[in-house]
């Protein structure tokens, strides 16, 4: 794991509720069919003394933005998991699982899954990785509504929420041009975007994202990544999920992140917004 030296938020964002209590989902089997919120009562909680773990945070932005990309790179370099409800939804839906029909088709229109079921992915995801002995969490993709923030928020702290921003023009050729190796499951991207600058706004670049050699012909578009469905899923987040950068915001964790271009222009100064040296990349660049 990269090593550390600084860590902490932003001084604009108070750091207080780092020290409330943790608490976690321990839940067991999905249980799609139920439709009202009695699942909730049978979510049990365990508690973890604040000074045991981890960063806890969020990665917020509309479908396309690099929330994936960047929460990734975040989650080697603290060494906390990446947990993105998006890839949990995909992996169950390459199951042969009970509920994979069900979630093919809200997932192919574009919708949202519905809390239940990700309250269970995710709650099996994180008693999974509690066995593993991880501590904290990025979680990518939820809170993807004001519910979803609300139930967070009444069981653990979440210290940080990382609000990526990208001009909207390029968002849906990002999106177009994003690919999964179907054998090691990492993403890629393979547009290439070159925005003139044009009345008094910056043009922008970013290179494409390219897998090694190996991966490169086992790459797949994910079936929601078709024009039309991207539309829709840009409007669900602007209705449903916009929202929940105003919960956040009400309660002073938000940091608001422009991304500048593409990593080599982002990822320094996302580091320096969140205060965070990145040793590896550092020693690796003087070589
Ligand atoms: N927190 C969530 N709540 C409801 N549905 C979700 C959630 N996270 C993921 N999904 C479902 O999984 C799909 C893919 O999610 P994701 O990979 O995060 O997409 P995006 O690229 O739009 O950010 C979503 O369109 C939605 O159907």
């Amino acid at each position: 794991m990269a090593a550390l030296t600084r860590i902490s938020r932003p001084s604009s964002i108070p750091f207080s509720n780092i020290t409330k209590s943790l608490y976690f989902y321990t839940t067991s089997a999905a249980q799609p069919q139920n439709t009202n919120n009695s699942y909730l009562q049978n979510i049990k909680f365990s508690r973890k003394d604040p000074k045991d773990r981890n960063v806890q945070w969020v990665f917020l932005g509309v479908p396309g933005v690099g929330k994936g990309t960047y929460a990734s790179r975040l989650s080697t370099l603290l060494g906390v998991p990446h947990i993105a409800t998006g890839d949990l939804v995909r992996k169950e839906l390459a199951s042969s699982g009970s509920i994979s029909q069900q979630l093919a088709e809200i997932v192919n229109q574009g919708k949202l899954v519905s809390d239940e079921i990700i309250f269970n992915l995710l709650s099996k995801r994180l008693i999974a990785g509690e066995a593993k002995g991880e501590s904290g969490f990025i979680l990518d993709g939820f809170p993807r509504t004001v519910k979803q923030a609300e139930i967070l928020e009444g069981v653990t702290d979440i210290d940080l929420v990382v609000n990526l921003k990208l001009r909207e023009d390029v968002l849906v050729e990002k999106c177009l041009g994003r690919r999964i190796c179907s054998q090691c499951g990492k993403n890629y991207n393979v547009a290439s975007i070159n925005v003139k600058g044009e009345n008094g706004n910056p043009g922008m670049s970013m290179a494409p994202l390219l897998p090694p050699a190996h991966c490169m012909s086992k790459l797949i578009t994910r079936a929601d990544d078709t024009e039309e469905v991207v539309k829709e899923r840009l409007r669900i987040y602007n209705d449903k999920s916009q929202p929940v950068e105003d919960f956040y915001r009400s309660r002073g964790k938000l940091l608001e992140f422009d991304l500048p271009g593409g990593i080599p222009a982002s990822w320094p100064r996302l580091l320096e917004a969140l205060n965070l040296d990145d040793y590896e990349e550092n020693r690796s660049a003087a070589a």
